[in-house]
């Protein structure tokens, strides 16, 4: 549904970021991108939503090359969380999703109410009904990334990419963001592609991964299968420990870091 073929980038000439990045995703699963700090998980996701140009590779969408389609097509197809932390605009929470519908309203036109109801629903599909006319202002970091997932939504996408939804959550608010993508997927049988610092997160909404690391280390595969010790020690250069248990019939796994590997100093 959605690939990258042998994606390479670099901003400046003869210093690529990332080479020959290969992953494919079906309609409905997930995607977490993990890695280091600046390994380049944020330039990979800009290149998939063609904020930048790859140097060699393509993206694509049921089989079509990004820059064959309109851009109103593709990003009604694909739409982008960013993080929370870069919004300053005092908007209200219904206006601010209501941008989401920027593209289908027209420069000089207003919201009609097929739109407002739009906003309304996705308003409440994140479950912040009782935020609705509130200042983006006056919400917290994690109501705001809320606020920021109804936008992207608003216009039923196919593909959502979020990059580091959850970075400056607290723990309840971080596990409102994987709930909330957990039952997005279900309901509206979503394709999530997410850039995560955290492995257990990854492991949390399972599905694929794509590991980036230094030295053009780049690995693709079950979330399940790639996040284990030895791959932490390889990426992060950290010692970790898998736990796994058993709840209701379905198997948990989650990885602790425990110390910066000695392989690795
Ligand atoms: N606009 C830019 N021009 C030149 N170099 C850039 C630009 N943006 C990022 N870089 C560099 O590209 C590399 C990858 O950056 P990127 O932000 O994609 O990494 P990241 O894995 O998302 O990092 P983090 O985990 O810290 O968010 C870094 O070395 C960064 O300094």
């Amino acid at each position: 549904m959605i690939e990258m073929k042998q994606a390479s980038f670099e901003y400046k000439k003869n210093q690529l970021i990332f080479q020959e990045v290969s992953w494919e995703l079906s309609k409905g699963e997930t995607l977490s991108i993990l890695g280091p700090n600046g390994v380049g998980k944020t330039t990979l996701i800009k290149c998939l939503m063609g904020f930048q140009a790859l140097k060699s590779g393509e993206v694509l969408l049921d089989g079509i090359s990004i820059p064959a389609y309109a851009p109103k097509e593709f990003f009604q197809r694909v739409s982008y969380v960013p993080q929370a932390k870069h919004i300053i605009f005092p908007y209200s929470v219904l206006d601010m999703v209501l941008l989401g519908r920027a593209s289908s309203i027209g420069l000089y036109s207003k919201p009609s109410s097929h739109d407002i109801a739009m906003a309304k629903e996705a308003i409440r599909k994140v479950g912040i009904e009782n935020l609705t006319h509130r200042s983006t202002r006056q919400i917290s970091g994690g109501q705001l990334q809320l606020v920021l997932m109804a936008r992207a939504i608003v216009n039923q996408p196919e593909v959502l990419v979020l990059d580091e939804p959850e970075s400056n959550l607290d723990m309840k608010n971080q596990l409102m963001i994987l709930d909330l993508l957990e039952r997005l997927r279900e309901e509206l049988a979503l394709t999530i592609i997410i850039n995560t610092h955290y492995p257990n997160h990854a492991l949390r909404l399972g599905g694929k991964a794509l590991l980036l690391g230094q030295d053009d280390q780049k690995s693709f595969g079950e979330a399940s299968d790639l996040i284990n010790d030895e791959k932490i020690r390889a990426y992060f250069h950290v010692d970790s420990q898998m736990v796994e248990w058993q709840e209701e019939e379905k198997k948990h796994q989650r990885i602790f870091p425990l110390r910066i590997s000695k392989e690795a100093v």
